[in-house]
């Protein structure tokens, strides 16, 4: 035989060779596509509850949507997947044998029968909860003896997945908008009972928070009888009593109202809203709104030291003037003049001090203070004649006067909480109502109170509904005590998995999938759902308060 050295180029034909290297490549493709397609859509569960699958690369499956299982006995279920992951397994042999011209390869001497090869197929898998058995009048919970293997799997169809998203029971149900990854229309409602647990909204700037928690709003303040007070630092919701016209509302919905069906919502609106009150600043009230004033006396004894920043050991001779001072008042309702001018007519060296730091601290500008006669905020909290309270704190001067109003609501219903109002406190930008790590003292009091109340208010009725962007700035006292989520558009790996920590009733690959949601889109987990459901809020009634700046300064120029 001819000696045959590797690099002896010459002797072999590169280019035939390519061209077979080519068709074997091609061929590969072929048969592992083929195979691909050939990979069965089956799940099977071994306890009735959750189940695993596998399914063919190709079938749109996004975790969290809903498949209808048939098992081989005929018995159908609804699921909901989980998760999902693409493997590769090895498929079967591949082999080729060769009947070519081997004279135009290789060197004389060397030949090639055939090779071998074997396929690698790419499949879903992934794993669920298995929702309900699913028949033709009801739906019911399954139990561990409903096990299945080798059953078939289809997306659900939306009739489906509506019946099981209607519920069941006798408590109101609250559409907030429509179902996603369902082909068809599912509309999604929470359970109006489950707000008898502290609920927290979350997502990144822009994800549509506000105008998510003012439909959750508007059917509450529809569908039940909740009392409601709004701490709106955006002043977002002053305008929650005035309905949109009919184009405006259809503007954001799937299914348009017809004029004979918004005539019925306008008129459903307008007397569920004749309770609500809209209290502003004097600057910014129009004839229609409250002044939102509260009295001196409407704060604890501590919170009004606080205000004069008084410590009672640093500043001891002044705080205990100051304490004399009020016990001398004898009452509660005493307005800021009242104390002012006690202070004036104390003629210690104490009380002059006093006079100065309420001075110099600009105390008696602050508008928020009632003058003697005029009505608090509180007042009315205190009363039983309101449904709905929105506290516009965004037009307020200074912080520390919005933290004034918001810790003497705070302690207000704090202190009252044995008549057990129910009563939903729903504070957006939460994260400067109740941080992690108070700024200031005022701050440092409504962090407090909200712990409290986050702690021990359910059982009086006092329900937390708390909005922020960022929820690792939440007291996370506060945090920890929120069964409800609605969690939106969330970029940030560190807020999901702080999330995930605290909600983990809501599996963290569901969550996770916030990072891909567009406007208006959420994950709802908690009391008010069944189970875990990602929905497109929908159906806005209400005009929204503090719009977005236009970015028309962004358009291209001529
Ligand atoms: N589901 C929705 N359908 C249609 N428009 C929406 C939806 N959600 C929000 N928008 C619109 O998107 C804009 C931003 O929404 P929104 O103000 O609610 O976001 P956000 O998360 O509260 O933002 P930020 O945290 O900055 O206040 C608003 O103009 C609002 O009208």
């Amino acid at each position: 035989m001819e000696s045959y050295e590797p690099d002896d180029r010459n002797r072999l034909n590169e280019q035939k060779i390519a061209e077979l290297r080519g068709n074997l490549r091609a061929l590969h493709d072929y048969l592992r596509e083929q195979a691909g397609r050939n990979v069965p859509q089956e799940a099977y569960s071994i306890d009735g509850r959750t189940f695993n699958f596998e399914a063919p690369l190709s079938l749109s499956l996004p975790v969290g949507c809903y498949i209808e299982i048939q098992t081989d006995a005929g018995v159908e279920y609804l699921g909901q997947v989980i998760t999902k992951d693409v493997v590769e397994r090895e498929g079967a042999e591949l082999g080729v044998e060769f009947d070519l011209d081997q004279e135009e390869l290789f060197p004389e001497g060397i030949g090639l029968s055939g090779v071998t090869d074997r396929l690698r197929v790419s499949l879903l898998v992934g794993s669920g909860v298995v929702l309900r058995k699913v028949g033709a009048d009801e739906m019911t919970a399954t139990s561990d003896a409903d096990t299945f293997q080798n059953a078939s799997f289809t997306r659900a169809d939306a009739d489906v997945v509506s019946r099981y998203l209607a519920g069941a029971g006798n408590r109101a149900k609250l559409p907030i908008g429509q179902a996603l990854y369902v082909d068809g229309d599912a509309t999604v409602r929470l359970d109006a009972g489950g707000f008898n647990r502290h609920s927290f909204l979350c997502g990144q700037s822009g994800s549509g928070k506000t105008f998510s928690l003012g439909i959750v709003l508007e059917q509450l303040l529809l569908e039940t009888d909740l009392r409601i007070i709004v701490i709106d630092p955006n002043s977002d919701f002053v305008s929650l009593d005035q309905l949109r016209p009919r184009d405006e509302v259809n503007r954001f919905r799937s299914d348009a109202l017809s004029p004979a069906a918004y005539e019925q919502v306008a008129e459903r609106y307008a007397d569920a809203t004749t309770a609500l009150r809209v209290f502003r600043p004097q600057t910014v009230a129009t004839a229609d709104d409250d002044v939102l004033r509260v009295r001196f006396g409407d704060l604890s004894r501590p919170e009004q030291a606080t205000v004069l920043r008084l410590d009672p050991l640093e500043d001891s001779a002044e705080f205990n003037t100051f304490w004399h001072i009020l016990d001398e008042l004898g009452q509660q309702e005493y307005s800021w003049d009242e104390v002012r001018e006690a202070v004036a007519h104390n003629f210690t060296e104490e009380a002059r001090q006093l006079g100065l730091r309420i001075e110099n601290l600009g105390l008696a500008d602050w508008d928020v203070w009632c003058s003697p006669g005029e009505q608090s905020l509180i007042d009315t909290v205190a009363n039983t004649d309101w449904r709905c309270l929105v506290v516009d704190i965004g037009t307020i001067g200074s912080q520390a006067e919005q933290m004034v109003v918001v810790n003497s609501v705070l302690t207000h219903l704090w202190r009252e909480r044995s008549r057990r109002r129910p009563t939903l406190v729903v504070v957006d930008e939460a994260h400067n109502i109740c941080p992690q790590n108070p700024a200031d003292d005022l701050q440092a009091i409504s962090t407090e109170t909200a712990v409290r109340i986050a702690a021990e208010g359910r059982k009086f009725g006092l329900y937390l509904l708390l909005s922020t962007q960022r929820p690792a700035k939440i007291h996370e006292n506060v945090l920890s005590q929120c069964e409800n989520l609605l969690l939106m558009r969330m970029n940030s790996s560190s807020d999901l998995s702080h999330l995930a920590n605290i909600f983990s009733h809501v599996p963290a690959s569901l969550l996770s999938e916030s990072s891909k949601f567009g406007l208006g889109e959420t994950v709802l987990g908690g009391r008010f759902v069944q189970n875990p459901t990602f929905a497109k809020f929908e159906g806005r009634l209400s005009v929204e308060g503090g719009s977005d700046i236009p970015s028309t300064w962004a358009k291209r120029r001529e």
